[in-house]
């Protein structure tokens, strides 16, 4: 079987396992019983760096992830001319106080949604000409709507290869304020990107938001984190409209939470084992991350959910149950994880809600529709989502679509049917490095 060439230049120096073709899960024995941390948020890291960057002094950002997608936002915000220094967990950064020292350059995005979205905003808002290019995925994936707002503020763009995508090159003479208007459907990043830079406009900003949002909850999670830098956004009732004052940020120490996305895997082993898997440093009640919504889906399958003030403890349940249709409007980066336990369930599980996640990573919906198919699992697909039946998977060599999250979510599967293979393993570095590391601490047995 041919599997498509993953884009290798898009891995940092922070990945591993990218000589390896293929790896093996060996279900275990019994029950995975244990208790780990995982790192950073990738939300969270990426949204600390460029707020820390444009901000007025130096700031010490705790807890980051060390990933592909933490790497190349280090890596851009270090070609500008920014101070970033690592040392273990803790990033520092000098910021610039939205002057970039840097006015012009080649920056690398590398296959980041976050970093392709935030960082044409941020440095729409300084002065300078700089070229962005990002991963072949990158370069496919939507960029339109923001590319158009900048515009209508001020920004001017050219493109190397079509229109309103990567590569392109910026001219930024920083950002008008006023109103500008965004559309919700395909990707909150948009929005994002927008309201991190927006304290920098030449007058206040406001963003209006046409139609829904999708995972709008990172919306919140980008306005939480500017507050904690100093700036506080104003948010209609209806959620439609924000109004962003001038500002600079102010730089701080800040500890960011662990990925919640990341820990959803390590839950959904349990769940499959019959097992028991805690994750320390997390605060269920209190995390920004819209991904602690798999808890909620794992306890209506029958697992039981222990919420600490710093840890989960997932405990899984012998029959998993399905039945049942849910909407991933908020959580989608967790869609896969579920299609995953499907098919372990005892009846259907529909997914609904994530057209979007089509412009993700890879075609995510068409993608675990044909892994699961290879296994002989039935799946529905539909044009925003897909429905997995109970099924017993048969072995064959799955292919991860150079996508973090199809790597992750497909390895589960290997833990409850033999002979699971999975193509190119070194893709989880985008967000989660040292991911089989870690089932193999939790006595799984990985074979490359
Ligand atoms: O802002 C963020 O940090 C993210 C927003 C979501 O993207 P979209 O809104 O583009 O779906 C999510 O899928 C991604 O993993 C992280
Ligand atoms: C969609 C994702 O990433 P990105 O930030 O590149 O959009 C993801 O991590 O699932």
């Amino acid at each position: 079987m041919v599997m498509g060439q993953p884009d290798l230049e898009a891995r940092s120096p922070w990945s591993a396992n990218n000589d390896k073709p293929q790896v093996e899960i060996h279900p275990p024995v019994g029950a995975v019983n244990g208790s780990l941390r995982v790192p950073g948020s990738k939300s969270l890291t990426n949204r600390a760096l460029v707020i820390a960057a444009l901000a007025e002094g130096r700031s010490a950002i705790h807890g980051i992830l060390k990933s592909d997608d933490s790497y190349w936002c280090m890596d851009a915000l270090k070609k500008l001319g920014v101070g970033v220094t690592i040392e273990g967990e803790t990033a520092y950064i000098e910021g610039c106080g939205g002057k970039w020292p840097n006015p012009s350059g080649e920056l690398y995005v590398g296959a980041a949604g976050t970093v392709a979205r935030f960082l044409p905003a941020a440095l729409a808002a300084g002065t300078g000409e700089w070229t962005l290019r990002g991963s072949r995925r990158m370069s496919e994936r939507p960029l339109a709507p923001l590319l158009r707002a900048l515009t209508s503020l001020g920004t001017r763009f050219q493109y190397g290869e079509k229109e309103l995508c990567l590569p392109l090159t910026l001219q930024a003479d920083g950002l008008q304020g006023g109103e500008v208007t965004l559309p919700g459907s395909t990707s909150s990043q948009f929005i994002s990107g927008l309201l991190l830079a927006a304290p920098y406009a030449k007058e206040p900003l406001t963003l209006r938001i046409e139609g829904e949002v999708v995972q709008r909850d990172y919306v919140r999670m980008t306005l939480d984190t500017m507050a904690a830098f100093g700036i506080r956004p104003e948010v209609s009732a209806d959620g439609q409209s924000i109004a962003v004052p001038r500002g600079c940020y102010q730089a701080r120490a800040f500890q960011l939470e662990p990925d919640v996305s990341t820990c959803g895997y390590f839950w959904a082993l349990a769940a499959l084992t019959a097992g028991r898997v805690r994750i320390e440093g997390i605060d269920a009640k209190n995390t920004t991350q819209p991904d602690i919504e798999i808890l909620e889906v794992l306890e209506r399958m029958g697992c039981t959910v222990l919420r600490g003030g710093d840890f989960v403890e997932v405990q899984g349940t012998e029959r998993l149950k399905g039945g049942f249709t849910m909407s991933m409007r908020k959580s989608s980066d967790q869609t896969l994880t579920i299609a995953a336990l499907a098919p372990f369930a005892d009846g259907p599980i529909t997914l609904t809600d994530a057209a979007h996640i089509r412009h993700h990573e890879c075609d995510r919906i068409s993608a675990i529709c044909a892994e699961l198919s290879k296994l002989g699992i039935r799946v529905d697909e539909h044009h925003d989502g897909l429905t997995v039946y109970p099924g017993r998977p048969v072995p064959a060599l799955l292919d991860s679509h150079d996508d973090h999250r199809m790597a992750m979510a497909l390895s589960l599967i290997g833990l409850k049917a033999g002979g699971i293979r999975i193509s190119d393993p070194g893709c989880v570095s985008k967000t989660c490095p040292g991911y089989f590391d870690q089932l193999s601490r939790l006595g799984v047995r990985i074979e490359y």
